[in-house]
């Protein structure tokens, strides 16, 4: 477990790592550290050609509208690191001219597996090292200053990681909304990503089922009242309407941007202003439209001895997600931010396209915006 965290960190340092498959070695390295350097030393020291390994989504998004399953572009010795770089992220690129997508190995699957969990771009160029980079990459690793790891432990890390949260710590926090409220902390077992239960009220007083609302790290909506999402009001609604039931739980998920990380979020939201919806710039970026898991919010109500629950969600997947062994839904609740000129169109694509129940809320009038800035300004 540990040298898979420790690989995730080198990727996201912008170092390649070894992966082993089952027939033979590979270096991989994440797109967002293709530097000119390094790809031309993976093209000179590559026994076959490079791969450029791309999601279903990204090969969709370049035109390969029958993309099923990840694959590869086999790069070209004239191939420019612009060109690269801009098929595996750029929302306006398309697919090289006269080249076929070619078939990934469990390698490429566990490359973009790293990316995925690493919270970068999930692209990475990988290549079979000849006779005279394979010495060089043995003596780095006998050295310890290139890590290596099997693709079989990798995939094993994906599946066994919720399944291994610690409960770490704990101490009352009240809230303006709940003052009765305690946290305790959640950590992941390769120790990436840590979770936070907001145990409301006191459970022996607790209603049948338990109201529990999962809530995504939003930074932008949660932190700083961003008015492009519905985040911030909905996290305050959820303590009151918990609090005024008698209390139950607050599950806040490490699982930012629906899951893609705050500098990918940042990607999408750019696309975003050019044109795209939320859910096409997710995958214009190779992602799925949503990459959350829920097994580790499972996991932490069946630590929290919680099982029948009354869910607050207008989201159709997560109460799917929730409604499963240790845990039974016995009821949703919807809970709702509030309507802004910038959010409109994120919350009706939300609906259309995921399916949200957020129907009563998009019927509303659109809310003034906030003055407070222009306020402090004239201060
Ligand atoms: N990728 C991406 N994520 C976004 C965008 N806007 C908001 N988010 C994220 O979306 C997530 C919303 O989380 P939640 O409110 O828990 O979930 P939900 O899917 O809206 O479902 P509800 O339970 O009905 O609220 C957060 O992780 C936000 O950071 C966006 O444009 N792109
Ligand atoms: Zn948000």
């Amino acid at each position: 477990m540990q040298h898979i965290e420790r690989a995730i960190f080198d990727l996201r340092r912008g170092l390649p790592v070894v992966i082993e498959g089952r027939h033979s070695r590979h270096l991989v390295a994440p797109i967002e550290a293709a530097t000119s350097d390094l790809l031309q030393d993976m093209k000179d020291g590559a026994r076959t050609a490079p791969q450029l390994v791309l999601t279903e989504h990204r090969l969709a998004h370049l035109g390969r509208s029958n993309a099923d399953a990840p694959a590869a572009i086999e790069l070209q010795t004239d191939d420019a690191r612009e060109d690269v770089i801009r098929w595996a992220a750029d929302p306006d690129a398309d697919w090289p001219p006269s080249r076929q997508p070619v078939a990934i190995s469990d390698v490429g699957h566990a490359a973009l597996a790293l990316m995925r969990r690493g919270l970068l771009i999930p692209a990475a160029i990988v290549i079979e090292p000849d006779d005279s980079l394979g010495p060089a990459i043995q003596r780095r690793l006998d050295r310890g200053d290139l890590l290596s790891v099997t693709a079989a432990d990798v995939f094993a890390h994906r599946h066994a990681a919720p399944s291994l949260l610690r409960r770490v710590s704990e101490a009352n926090v009240p809230l303006e909304a709940a003052p009765h409220s305690r946290f305790v902390i959640f950590r992941e077992a390769d120790g990436m990503r840590e979770h936070v239960a907001i145990i409301i009220g006191d459970s022996a007083q607790w209603a049948t089922p338990v109201p529990v609302r999962l809530h995504s790290a939003c930074l932008t909506g949660d932190l700083f009242g961003s008015l492009r999402c519905d985040c911030g009001p909905q996290l305050k609604a959820s303590l009151a309407t918990i609090s005024k039931r008698g209390g139950g739980v607050l599950l806040y998920l490490a699982q930012e941007g629906r899951g893609i990380g705050l500098a990918n979020k940042m990607r999408a939201y750019q696309m975003q202003d050019d044109g795209l919806d939320t859910v096409d710039a997710d995958r214009v970026l190779g992602f799925d439209q949503d990459e959350r898991d829920y097994a580790v919010a499972r996991e932490m109500l069946a630590q929290l001895d919680v099982a029948h629950i009354e869910l607050l969600t207008n989201n159709p997947a997560k109460l799917d997600a929730m409604n499963r062994e240790p845990i039974e839904v016995a009821r949703r609740r919807g809970v709702y931010g509030r309507l802004t000129r910038q959010n409109r169109r994120y919350l009706a694509t939300k609906a259309q396209r995921a399916g949200h129940w957020l129907d009563a809320l998009l019927s509303e009038p659109v809310l003034s915006e906030s003055t407070d800035s222009d306020r402090n300004e004239q201060d």
